[in-house]
């Protein structure tokens, strides 16, 4: 045991006060030994050297154990508790240590380090650093060992990047932390080895992970924007480039560049907002760009934090709205015109299959009278109610059906049920793919402006002052009827040129308001003497057209014509003022006097003065022919007049023969008109006139009771009884008591009704055929027979021919006269004689006038002949001659088949 040994083991046993007690003892006698040795010295005095040697010996002696107790041993004990605490510490890190001296040769590995390494420390101890490390170098000239290992000074830590090698020869990343220590006078060094696998993988995974992020960062179709807690830009993606302008190079590290000077303040106080934490979403902001372009922008940001949560900035993500704001606005501006549109707007849904309304405006409502929550969801359709029977709504659905726009003019219905005239304009709307999805209709109530139109109209075609039409309509309406009725059915068309006779006379003596009045009164008159489809028209002055389109006979200008002459016959009242007036009238038929309408205009009025030129009050037509016509007719007329009132007529009789016997069987009465003047008159002459002016009705009264009183005559005389056949014109055959006429005609002259045949002719009993065939019935009960006249010129209805009872069939003399030598016509005999067999009748031929006419008619089985052939018609007192005389028809040179005669017999 060594002295410290010893002395610690002495020391270790005294009590602690003790021990302490004798320690400061040590201490005061060495401070006073110290001072004893060298105050005398200094100060000069007496005390001999040696003995403050021995002194001081002594005290080195003594106060040894003192001071190994009282300062190098606690010390010492320090030392090797940190030491031991070092080994425990380096036991149990987790990192790997290891030590090797200034030569690289290992000196230890702790417990981590040999499992990094896979070698125990006594293994490799004495080994070289190199076996186990290989360190990489960090700069050109490998400046971490180099200096290391020299020992030099310029680097006593160094950490760097290096490769451990296991045992097993298997290397691993490692880093590297190395310290340079000096023991004992020797460097040595302690390295940390850390394996960094790891770590490194997950590096790597943070760099692929940076990477694809910061690749999505720069493909996002958002501006990504990064900014410090200073507002410096740290990330300013490819979108926000797009966006503002400006690249990443001209931002990054300076301010956000994009915030117009206006709102800075409020830019900061949202990045304060979101530094504080506050997350922003989808605000709407107004930025511009580089070029100074304002743009709407929608921007999300939200704070970045460390670990920690101390926030380092604020990131935003960046849409560029304009577009949208722009549409948006373009949006609010088309409602807007649409809410303040005067049109009625309608949107429907195409898509669903009533096609209903999703969309009105106000002026929709305030056309139609319905709100909005009315019309909502049902088809427009409901605007036109009931009336269905458009033409433009038949368009309207065909553009529907065709999918495409249009414009139409409806009549449509409002809520309180008024109609109203809606030009409707519809417009398909399509999505990408071209489908229909919506209708826009845009309406307007055009109700006025037809209106309006009209009254425009009305005022260019009719004259101001007596709401006639005026010239420009006249020509239209004439013009129109020489087109439709002229060139289509080439039926006549008059035109007449009035001109008052005396009107200038009363403007300048009674003034123009009563000129006017009369103009006025005039044109009433005129217009009441007219019909429907009339026209009657002033050009001006006291110039007025009437035009008669259609006009069927000249019978009916005539009458017309005398019409407006007889206007005038009553005196107008006008403002006290009896006026009496006339006027004189110029006519023009179209087409003899004029095919255009300036032609028949020019030439009525020619005529008109050629009225004036004749004494005025009186009407001329334009062609001479035509006043000769008329002058005839009209002479006619007051003769016929005569003729009535003196009984001018008389009646010849034409007898009808039995083809089968050849006797006599009946006679047709024929009227003859015996003028004083012109001598005997044909019928065909005086007939039509007679029927125009009514006068067949006393007349045909008269023949009817003359031919009844002769047959009778000839019965009563003894002569064989025959049937005898009267015509009935059209008037006679209408009129009212026709039967009761006959009635009391038969019981008058005493002939029994099977002697009265009545005639008539195809076309008149065709006339209103279910009123004929009344009036028929009423005389066939009575025993009345009844022949159909000129059959085969008319068209008949072989139905209704069926249902009249008719007895006998005459067939027209046209079709006698040529059926030997036209076939067409010996067809149309044949077959009007199976026919009248096939319904029961029998037939007559008329006009026959050669024997070869009677052999066809024999052959054909015609049942009875009527013409010149036998007998023209005769008077009574011939016609009972040839009874008295037995004439018969001599029909020995028939060529009649055997086989027919005896079927005829
Ligand atoms: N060429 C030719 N003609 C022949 C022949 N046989 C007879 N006729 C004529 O043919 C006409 C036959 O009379 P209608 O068809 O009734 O046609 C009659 C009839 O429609 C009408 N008519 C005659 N008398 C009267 C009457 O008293 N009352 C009415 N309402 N109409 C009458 O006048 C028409 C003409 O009478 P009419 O001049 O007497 O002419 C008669 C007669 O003279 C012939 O072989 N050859």
């Amino acid at each position: 045991m060594g002295f410290a040994e010893k002395s610690d083991k002495i020391l270790r046993h005294l009590p602690s006060p003790l021990r302490q007690l004798l320690a400061f003892l040590v201490t005061i006698f060495a401070i006073e030994l110290f001072l004893m040795a060298l105050l005398p010295r200094a100060a000069g005095s007496g005390t001999p050297l040696a003995v403050s040697l021995l002194d001081a010996f002594l005290l080195v002696i003594l106060s040894a154990p003192i001071i190994w107790w009282s300062v190098v041993r606690p010390l010492r004990s320090v030392a090797l508790t940190a030491s031991l605490h070092t080994d425990l510490l380096l036991d149990h890190i987790a990192d790997g240590i290891i030590s090797f001296d200034g030569a690289g040769r290992l000196l230890s590995l702790n417990p981590a380090a040999e499992q990094l390494f896979g070698s125990g420390s006594a293994e490799v101890a004495g080994r070289s650093i190199s076996d186990i490390l290989a360190i990489r170098s960090t700069g050109k000239d490998n400046p971490l060992l180099t200096p290391l290992v020299c020992c030099g000074e310029e680097h006593s830590r160094l950490t760097c990047e290096a490769e451990g090698i296991r045992s097993d020869g298997s290397r691993f990343p490692a880093a590297l932390a190395l310290s340079r220590v000096q023991l004992d006078g020797k460097w040595n060094f302690i390295g940390i080895v850390r394996d960094v696998t790891e770590s490194r993988e997950a590096g790597e995974r943070l760099r692929e992970t940076n990477e694809k992020l910061d690749a999505l960062i720069q493909a996002s179709p958002q501006g990504i924007v990064a900014v410090d807690c200073n507002g410096n830009v740290t990330l300013w993606n490819r979108a926000a480039e797009e966006i503002f302008g400006w690249s990443a190079d001209e931002v990054l590290g300076k301010p956000y560049p994009a915030v117009p000077a206006e709102r800075e303040a409020e830019h900061r106080k949202l990045r304060e907002l979101v530094l504080q934490g506050k997350r922003v979403t989808d605000v709407e902001l107004r930025r511009r760009r580089r070029d100074g372009v304002p743009i709407d922008v929608s921007l999300s940001a939200a704070p970045i934090c460390d670990s920690l949560g101390t926030p380092l900035g604020v990131i935003t993500i960046i849409s560029d709205i304009s577009a949208r704001k722009r549409s948006e606005q373009e949006l609010v501006l088309l409602k807007r015109a649409m809410e303040s549109s005067i049109n009625g707007i309608t949107i429907t849904d195409a898509t669903h299959p009533d096609n209903p309304i999703i969309y009105v405006n106000p002026a929709f409502e305030r056309i139609t009278g319905y709100g909005v929550d009315e019309v909502i969801g049902k088809n427009p359709r409901f605007l036109r109610g009931d009336d269905r029977d458009q033409a433009e709504l038949k368009k309207l659905m065909h553009a529907f059906r065709e999918e495409r726009e249009g414009c139409f003019v409806l009549r449509n219905y409002r809520k309180d049920g008024s109609p109203f005239w809606n030009e409707l304009f519809i417009a398909p709307v399509r999505d990408r793919d071209g489908v229909v999805t919506n209708y826009i209709g845009v309406m307007n109530d055009i109700t006025e402006h037809r209106r309006y139109e009209e009254q425009l109209v009305y005022q260019a075609t009719h004259d101001p002052l007596t709401g006639l039409p005026n010239r420009n309509l006249l020509q239209d309406r004439l013009g129109q009827a020489l087109a439709l009725e002229a060139f289509r059915r080439r039926n006549p068309i008059c035109v007449m040129f009035l001109d008052l006779d005396n009107f200038k006379k009363v403007n300048d003596t009674l003034g123009h308001t009563v000129g006017d009045m009369l103009l006025k009164a005039v044109a009433n008159r005129l217009k009441n003497c007219l019909r429907g489809g009339d026209t009657v028209a002033r050009l001006g002055g006291d110039e007025y057209i009437i035009v008669l389109p259609n006009v069927r006979e000249m019978h009916d200008v005539i009458t017309v014509a005398k019409k407006m002459i007889n206007v005038f016959a009553a005196p107008l009242l006008l403002m006290g003022n009896e006026i009496y007036v006339t006027a004189s009238i110029g006519i023009a038929l179209f087409p003899t006097d004029g095919e255009t309408v300036d032609a028949l205009l020019k030439n009525a009025d020619a005529a008109m003065y050629h009225a004036k030129e004749q004494g005025k009050n009186n009407y001329q037509f334009y062609s001479a022919e035509m006043n000769t016509r008329v002058f005839e007719r009209l002479s006619l007329e007051t003769s016929l007049h005569r003729a009535v009132k003196n009984q001018e007529f008389m009646l010849h009789y034409q007898p009808r023969v039995d083809l089968r016997s050849g006797q006599i069987c009946g006679v047709e009465a024929l009227v003859r008109w015996n003028h004083p003047e012109m001598g005997l008159v044909s019928p065909a002459k005086f007939i039509p006139l007679a029927e125009e002016t009514g006068l067949i009705v006393p007349m045909g009264e008269w023949v009817l009771r003359t031919a009844c009183a002769q047959n009778k005559a000839w019965q009563d005389a003894g002569l064989p009884p025959l049937r005898m056949a009267v015509n009935l014109s059209a008037r006679q055959f209408r009129q009212e008591n026709l039967i009761e006429m006959v009635e009391e005609i038969l019981m008058e002259t005493g002939l029994a009704p099977q002697w009265l045949e009545l005639e008539l002719t195809e076309s008149l009993v065709m006339q209103e055929a279910e009123k004929s065939a009344a009036i028929l019935r009423d005389l066939t009960d009575r025993g009345i027979e009844v022949a159909i006249d000129d059959f085969g010129t008319g068209y008949s209805s072989l139905s209704y021919l069926k249902r009249f009872p008719i007895a006998n069939l005459k067939i027209d003399q046209a079709f006698i006269r040529d059926m030997t030598r036209d076939p067409d016509d010996a067809t149309l005999v044949k077959t009007i004689i199976t026919m009248a067999h096939g319904l029961g009748m029998k037939t007559i031929a008329e006009g026959v006038e050669l024997a070869e006419q009677i052999d066809f008619l024999c052959r054909h089985q015609c049942e009875e002949m009527q013409g010149y052939y036998f007998s023209r018609p005769v008077t009574a007192e011939e016609l009972g001659r040839l009874l008295a005389e037995g004439k018969t028809l001599d029909l020995s040179p028939v060529h009649v088949d055997p086989r027919d005669r005896i079927r005829a017999v």
